[in-house]
């Protein structure tokens, strides 16, 4: 087998868009890239699993990410979709060099991505033609369990995801502790094979997107780790809540598809009650930049929502991006709170780029 290099390049995103907690995902201009090399003229390694990583972006200086093939996210997905198909390392000798913009924890899809981007480098590690972007989709949700950002992530663009039912055994399957699915974090190889994924467990609708529109993403300095903002949601929700939200994800993708973008119709269909009020108790401010701005109050604008778990603020919006963003900012600024913003658009989903030859 010849020497090979491709690079893997996986949007962010942002999951929910107000309304559509784990179903709505919006790809977006903010690339993870693994630039792989596999330097086959080696015949043994000295690399643990085979795999040498080095790291550049978001988390370099606080040594947030790791380095051991056998601990970082991206490269224990990557062994996992190997070590369903009886491949228990890397091949000699596998470079990943990981450039990543993504701030971690904040809302902008950092660990779907890292997921995403694990899974094809498994299949392309392990030479795996046959795995198609559903199937790779059924690995994605092995691992993380809500499709919104993997969706978006995998496919691109703005999608909708969904589940359909399983049979019980499958069910059962999908619900084995993430321990069990992915090799143990710097754990000794025990030779076990991991739980294939059932087929068909997630699926996604792509809907359009008006060219005018653009997001907004301010991005405060503090993590919100997903598992906890998910742990302040309440089990049970009042009718009228879910009612409310069913309205306006009934309205949510033809108001974004629509050009010219009608900016009452955003804005109504952005709101929700299922998982942003709880979530103000995690990331001070919410409510008010939330409810503050409007289309009549700021030119341009034409909602504002919590960027998947947040603590990023997502405002979508088709002008006067730099106003909208200070205006946010400043607010969260009252709470102490210091932030950056970025311009992004909707992005293509996951890619394998080979040099031309
Ligand atoms: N490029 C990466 N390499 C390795 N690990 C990563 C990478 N990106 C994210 N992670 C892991 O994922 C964690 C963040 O995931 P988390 O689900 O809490 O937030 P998020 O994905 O950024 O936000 P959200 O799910 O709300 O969009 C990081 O702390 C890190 O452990
Ligand atoms: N739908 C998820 C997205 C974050 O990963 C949530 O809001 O918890």
């Amino acid at each position: 087998m010849a020497s090979d290099s491709f690079t893997i390049k996986t949007p962010c995103s942002s999951a929910n868009i107000g309304p559509g907690f784990d179903v709505i995902g919006l790809a977006l201009s903010m690339y993870l890239e693994l630039q792989v090399t596999i330097d086959t003229s080696e015949a043994t390694s000295d690399q643990p699993l085979n795999c040498r990583i080095t790291y550049e972006g978001e988390g370099e200086d606080s040594g947030d990410i790791s380095l051991d093939p056998a601990v970082n996210l991206i490269t224990r997905v990557a062994l996992y979709v190997l070590r369903c198909h009886d491949q228990r390392s890397f091949p000699v000798e596998t470079h990943v060099h990981i450039k990543n913009p993504i701030p971690l924890g904040r809302g902008l899809g950092s660990s779907g991505a890292a997921v995403v981007a694990g899974v094809l480098l498994g299949k392309e590690c392990g030479r795996l033609d046959h795995l198609t972007p559903e199937r790779l989709f059924d690995f994605c949700l092995m691992i993380e369990r809500h499709p919104d950002n993997v969706g978006a992530a995998l496919f691109g663009g703005f999608v909708g995801t969904y589940l359909k039912p399983l049979t019980p055994e499958d069910v059962a399957r999908t619900e084995i502790p993430l321990s069990e699915v992915l090799p143990p974090a710097g754990g000794v190889d025990t030779g076990m094979k991991p739980p294939n994924p059932p087929h068909g467990i997630g699926h996604h609708i792509k809907f359009p997107w008006a060219a005018e529109i653009k997001a907004v993403a301010i991005i405060p300095e503090f993590e919100v780790p997903t598992a906890k903002a998910r742990a302040v949601l309440p089990s049970h929700y009042p009718r009228p809540d879910v009612t409310f939200n069913l309205q306006r994800i009934t309205l949510l993708p033809a108001a974004l598809g629509q050009s010219p973008p009608d900016p009452e119709l955003i804005y109504l269909a952005m709101q929700d009650k299922l998982h942003q009020p709880y979530r103000q108790t995690l990331i001070p401010g919410l409510t008010e930049i939330v409810e503050s701005m409007t289309p009549v109050t700021q030119p341009g604008l034409l909602g504002v929502c919590l960027s998947g778990a947040g603590p990023t603020i997502l405002a979508l919006a088709t002008s006067n991006f730099d106003e909208i963003a200070n205006n946010i900012i400043a607010r969260f600024k009252k709470q102490n709170i210091v932030c950056n913003w970025k311009l992004l658009e909707p992005a293509e989903g996951t890619q394998v780029i080979r040099a031309q030859q």
